[in-house]
């Protein structure tokens, strides 16, 4: 913690401001969500009526109650459904209303519901794309050229393509036409990397548990799923908890089955991923690499408020890596904080060790230098903070 004051809290982030990035999400993305998924499956005639009334219902309707025998009915009420049902979704916290749209569509497409689309991933199309795309075999061929470099480097490398892996979020994509092609800015808004290695550095971290808060499947799942592997084999890691959303989400959020196809792509790679697959595989047979997908990875509420069974687990790891925008957004609160804010402030509440991967695809903001904001803002105005172009590093010991 730092010894200056906090500063008062500013209200969580809503999406009834015209023009906002939040506001753009509701009222753009979600809709193109809808269509392309609409498209991407010979759903029938019930289906799709049902995604028709969904699209109308979350542009300009109000949020509607999960049906009575929801199976996790409860535990969206305990979270907050019952005061914001009948509302607006552009009048509820940003948080709740993007997730509370993912759940809604799922039921949408019986996800949850015996029958023909149960359990049945309707971003599945886009994910698989990305995990066959040449791209792919590019960046898995480009380990090779690795092997050899002295260790600290490659680490730094697969740390580097773990956070860059982050701009492959296809909920941005599928409705940011342009957000491939962007470059992205080489500097680090905050690069707090130095400690992050003295949290991991052997023969101490050998013995110690490190959670990864993992954050999209395909072209960033890889990346994270490599540096876990080095993070094990370098005695940087004795174990590590992969955790994973319990059920689709965000549209690329990654699943226990995206985990498994991600791992398949990299044991059949060729040259030294492959090795990496192996290794991987051999890790979770033998439980040294573990997959998580509690109830609460999915809520629509921030880490501060994590039920006690999940921060008993945070508390036992030597460090946490929490991956991407959504997660950061959920570590700091979803708040429009001043973006001098010390990060160890608004972390203070998580239970270890933490540190941030992200690239910048939100307005919520922490722990920069007065100076890097300012030379930002002059470049770019406020398009630094959501093109997806620029990435943090940042850690609370
Ligand atoms: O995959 P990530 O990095 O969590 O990003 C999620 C994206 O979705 C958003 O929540 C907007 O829908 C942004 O925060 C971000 O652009």
């Amino acid at each position: 913690m730092s010894d200056t004051p906090m500063p008062p809290v500013p209200p969580v982030i809503l999406g009834d401001e015209p023009g906002s990035f939040a506001r753009g999400v509701l009222a753009e993305r979600h809709p193109a969500i809808i269509r392309r998924v609409r498209d991407a499956f010979p759903y029938g005639p019930d289906v799709r009526r049902a995604l028709d009334a969904l699209l109308t219902s979350c542009v300009e309707g109000v949020i509607e109650p999960l049906p009575a025998d929801a199976h996790d009915r409860d535990r969206w009420r305990a979270w907050g459904l019952d005061g914001y049902a009948g509302r607006s979704w552009y009048e509820v916290p940003w948080l709740w209303s993007e997730s509370y749209f993912y759940r809604l569509l799922l039921e949408t497409v019986g996800y949850f519901r015996p029958g023909p689309w149960q359990g049945l991933d309707p971003f599945r199309p886009f994910k698989l794309a990305e995990l066959d795309a040449p791209e792919t075999d590019e960046e898995l061929a480009a380990l090779d050229g690795l092997e050899g470099r002295p260790e600290p480097e490659r680490a730094q490398a697969l740390l580097h393509g773990s956070l860059w892996g982050n701009r492959a979020d296809l909920g941005f994509r599928l409705s940011d036409a342009g957000a491939r092609d962007r470059a992205a800015v080489p500097g680090l808004v905050a690069d707090d990397s130095e400690t992050l290695w003295a949290l991991l550095a052997p023969p101490q971290a050998a013995d110690g548990t490190l959670c990864l808060v993992a954050d999209n499947a395909g072209r960033e799942l890889i990346p994270d799923l490599l540096l876990a592997a080095h993070l094990l084999a370098h005695g940087r890691a004795g174990r590590v908890v992969l955790h994973v959303k319990p059920y689709p989400y965000y549209v690329s959020d990654a699943t226990t089955a995206d985990v498994v196809d991600a791992l398949r792509r990299l044991t059949a790679a060729p040259g030294t991923a492959g090795g990496y697959g192996r290794r991987l595989w051999a890790a979770m047979a033998d439980g040294t690499l573990t997959v998580r997908a509690h109830p609460f990875a999915a809520a629509p509420l921030p880490y501060e408020r994590m039920p006690d069974d999940l921060r008993a687990e945070f508390v036992g790891a030597a460090l946490t890596i929490v991956k991407g925008d959504l997660n950061y957004r959920r570590l700091v609160g979803d708040r429009l904080w001043p973006p001098t804010t010390p990060f160890a402030d608004v972390t203070a509440h998580f239970p270890g060790p933490v540190v941030a991967l992200r690239t910048l695809k939100s307005d919520v903001i922490t722990g920069l230098s007065a100076g890097t904001e300012a030379a930002l803002t002059a470049a770019e105005g406020r398009s630094w903070r959501t093109g997806g172009t620029h990435a943090l590093i940042q850690t609370r010991k």
